[in-house]
């Protein structure tokens, strides 16, 4: 297909036509035309099939019981047009960028020591579940930026106060004067240690002497782990003694300990081997008790906003999950394309990167690439006013968590301004001092923090809030989505953990959707329909479950009792479901191989898609109520990253792990029973002439359809005996439940 290079409104001046332009953008209009035309037609179809509904309303003459059936079928279409509005904004007006990284250099009169400073937020919170050795591995992979180091303050934020963090961070410090050397005379690209070993790199004796000295550190880090504590045969020296010593005394959990700073390396005095200058690195823990909300992730950012603007306040800020590495030493450079932009730049509230993941099996079985949360949709949100914030990856203009592109939020103390000079050595008594007082707690009690000021408190996708807020507040952001990967994350490898990850981002939309902030009401009202409308597909996401849950159940559970719901295929309202079927099925399956997917990989995404609105959803929306009703207090549940070898391996083949005993699993089980023994029983009454194809054919299609979906479950119950098999005791229960469900039906159809 043709590419028209076209000019946004967000990018009037910075078209590929103007050579000294930082970036450009490109669209397809015929695209743009195309997916309109379609979204005419296929809204056309949504408002015959609703006639078709209210038509058969009308006219059932039937009981309470089949007039219940129409009714929540109904629901569910109801709900399914809603979502359908919403994805349409996403595919308005998509957009692809391009950037020049190469030309950048030229605004600074060829100077790399000009670029502005970066302040790098790398946060963590348990190292059990987030093992100290990738998170070194992030760092050092940041720290070794192609960009000049004394420009880098990296803060790496410990919500699990642990000493073996710590730890970790001072073999660290000591090793990156040895890999920041290699990899700038090298020229290596993959600048996490961890990666750069595992790949096909050349080995000489230089490769041979810092693979061994990483060894080393990482036989340091893991001995102390899986000793729970730093001994003193591994503390190097009267500095580091005092560090643990001052902090970690009797007392102390992580629940409940005073804010600790400890800065590993000082950029201006610390110089690596080649005598080359360090970026500040610094280990950092708010304080907490447990009197005082912390707010979670939110909280560690917003102590991280204030020590970093205390100790360096760099203009730029980029915000890393722990298990986020970076895989482009170039990428600052690209943020700094927009960045540098003068009329893009007093509206630019942050540059997003997708979140990519290393290691996705073949079929990417449980669908955590997120083709349309990370990819498809944010392309189609920067043609209008730009991505959400996916909560990493994401380098942010300091300016934007003080107030709106034309008023300024003033914070308590001038310290913290985000055009403030900090004029002192990091080290200072007077900067340490007053780092340590904006990490307490009480710091931002009946303050702005949270509301007006920083990152948003009050949801646990603290991410998609704040990007949320800052948009309505009239700030734009930008998708920059090069062609190498700036990041690379780990993502969860067994069933429980995804769909779990995604039932706290579920209760986290509810709370979103839920509130005086909704993207129906305030949204729409400050940003616009359209794109209140990509705020409210995920904010809406969790009502995915009604629809899903309905149509998994409802065709099924009326097939096993002989009552047709749906029109003949004799019948012409038929096509109408034949058209708006392979409609939605076809054009999400277009979408998402014409971007470098492939049919396997969309393939798991529906299955996820069911997977999700039968667990996350639900369940997600049930954890909701509970905690809303003050039953549960649910908090920030972090995703495990460590890798159980039985449990990778079965990854890397592409088996699905159940493994857990978990209501979720109950009602995954019980679907494939019904839709299985539903489909089975119709098909044998056609083959014994007791049915007739024609009035139960699209039951029995969503039946069939769901039965193929479900082939992993049915081997996860019957064939595996791995300790990834679906629990006997949920296959039981799920076989009992199923029953129950056929007799409460059979006898609610007058079946017995
Ligand atoms: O109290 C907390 C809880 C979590 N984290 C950190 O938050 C990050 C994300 O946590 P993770 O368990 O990996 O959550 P995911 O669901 O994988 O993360 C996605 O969803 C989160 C919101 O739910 C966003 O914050 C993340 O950026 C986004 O990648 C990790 O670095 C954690 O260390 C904290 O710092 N403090
Ligand atoms: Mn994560």
């Amino acid at each position: 297909m043709e590419t028209t290079t076209t000019t946004s409104p967000s990018a009037a001046a910075t078209t590929t036509d103007n050579p000294g332009s930082l970036h450009s953008v490109e669209m397809n209009p015929r695209h743009h035309i195309l997916n309109r035309a379609f979204a005419l037609i296929y809204l056309f179809a949504i408002l015959v099939l609703f006639y078709y509904h209210i038509l058969n309303l009308l006219h059932s003459t039937n009981s309470f019981i089949t007039f219940s059936i129409s009714f929540s079928i109904l629901i569910s279409d109801l709900i399914l047009a809603f979502m359908w509005t919403t994805i349409q904004s996403f595919r308005m007006r998509p957009l692809t960028r391009q950037q020049y990284p190469q030309k950048i250099t030229k605004n600074f009169n060829n100077e790399i020591n000009n670029f502005p400073a970066l302040d790098i937020f790398i946060c963590t919170a348990d190292p059990y579940k987030e093992p100290p050795l990738n998170v070194v591995n992030t760092a050092l992979s940041v720290m070794a930026y192609d960009y000049n180091p004394e420009k880098i303050s990296i803060y790496v934020s410990d919500d699990g106060g642990s000493e073996l963090t710590l730890f970790a961070f001072m073999e660290a410090a000591k090793f990156a004067a040895y890999w920041l050397p290699f990899c700038r005379e090298n020229k290596i690209i993959q600048r996490s240690p961890d990666a750069y070993f595992n790949s096909n790199y050349t080995e000489n004796s230089e490769t041979k002497t810092i693979k061994l000295m990483y060894e080393n550190m990482k036989k340091r880090i893991e001995e102390v782990i899986e000793r729970g504590k730093v001994d003193e045969d591994y503390i190097n020296n009267e500095e580091e003694l005092q560090a643990f010593t001052k902090y970690w005394t009797l007392g102390f959990t992580r629940h409940n300990h005073p804010s600790i700073i400890q800065v590993l390396l000082e950029s201006g005095k610390d110089k690596d081997m080649t005598s080359h200058g360090m970026p500040n690195l610094i280990y950092f823990s708010r304080e907490k008790n447990k009197s005082s909300p912390h707010h979670f992730k939110a909280g560690a950012l917003n102590a991280l906003l204030r020590v970093s603007g205390i100790m360096t306040n760099a203009p730029i800020i980029l915000t890393l999950d722990c298990d986020m590495y970076s895989n482009d030493p170039s990428t600052p450079q690209r943020a700094l394309c927009y960045f540098l932009d003068p009329k893009l730049r007093p509206n630019l509230a942050y540059v997003q990167f997708p979140q990519t993941f290393h290691g996705l099996n073949e079929a990417d079985i449980y669908a955590n690439e997120i083709k349309a949360l990370f990819f498809t949709n944010p392309m189609g949100m920067d043609g209008l006013n730009g991505p959400n914030y996916v909560g990493t990856g994401c380098f942010f203009h300091r300016r934007a968590f003080f107030g709106t592109p034309s008023s300024f939020e003033q914070p308590e103390i001038p310290e913290l301004f985000p055009d403030h000079i900090v004029n002192k050595p990091i080290k200072a008594q007077e900067i340490l001092r007053r780092a340590h007082y904006v990490a307490s707690c009480n710091y931002e009690s009946e303050s702005n923090w949270g509301s007006k000021m920083g990152f948003r408190y009050g949801s646990l996708v603290e991410d998609y809030y704040t990007g949320y807020r800052l948009q309505c507040e009239g700030w734009k952001s930008v998708f920059c989505n090069p062609k190498r990967p700036a990041f690379l994350g780990d993502k969860p490898i067994s069933l429980y953990d995804v769909v779990s990850q995604n039932k706290r981002w579920n209760v986290g939309l509810l709370e979103v959707s839920l509130s005086k902030y909704s993207p129906l009401t305030f949204g729409v009202q400050s940003m616009g329909l359209v794109m209140a409308h990509c705020y409210s597909h995920y904010a809406f996401s969790p009502i995915w479950s009604i629809p899903l849950t309905l149509y998994a159940f409802i065709p099924q559970l009326t097939l096993l009792n002989g009552v047709t719901i749906f029109p003949k295929v004799s019948d012409s309202w038929f096509f109408l479901y034949v058209f708006m079927f392979l409609g939605a099925y076809g054009q999400d399956c277009l979408v998402f191989m014409s971007n470098e997917g492939t049919f396997k990989r969309w393939w798991s995404d529906q299955r996820m898609w069911m997977i999700r609105g039968l667990t996350s959803h639900l369940f997600g929306t049930i954890e909701y109520l509970t905690k809303y009703l003050g039953i549960s207090t649910q908090g920030f549940n972090v995703t495990s990253k460590v890798v159980d070898n039985d449990q990778g391996k079965r990854y890397h083949q592409g088996i699905f792990d159940f493994g857990v005993v978990s209501p979720m699993f109950v009602i995954l089980a019980t679907t494939s029973i019904i839709n299985l023994v539903a489909f089975l029983k119709s098909l044998a009454q056609i083959f014994k002439g007791d049915q007739n194809l024609d009035g139960i054919f699209i039951q029995m299609f969503i039946a069939g359809f769901v039965v193929i979906n479900c082939l992993p479950i049915y081997e996860a119950m019957v064939l595996r005996s791995d300790k990834g098999r679906m629990p006997t005791r949920v296959t039981i229960f799920s076989t009992f439940l199923a029953c129950t469900l056929y007799m409460a039906f059979a006898f609610l159809l007058g079946n017995m």
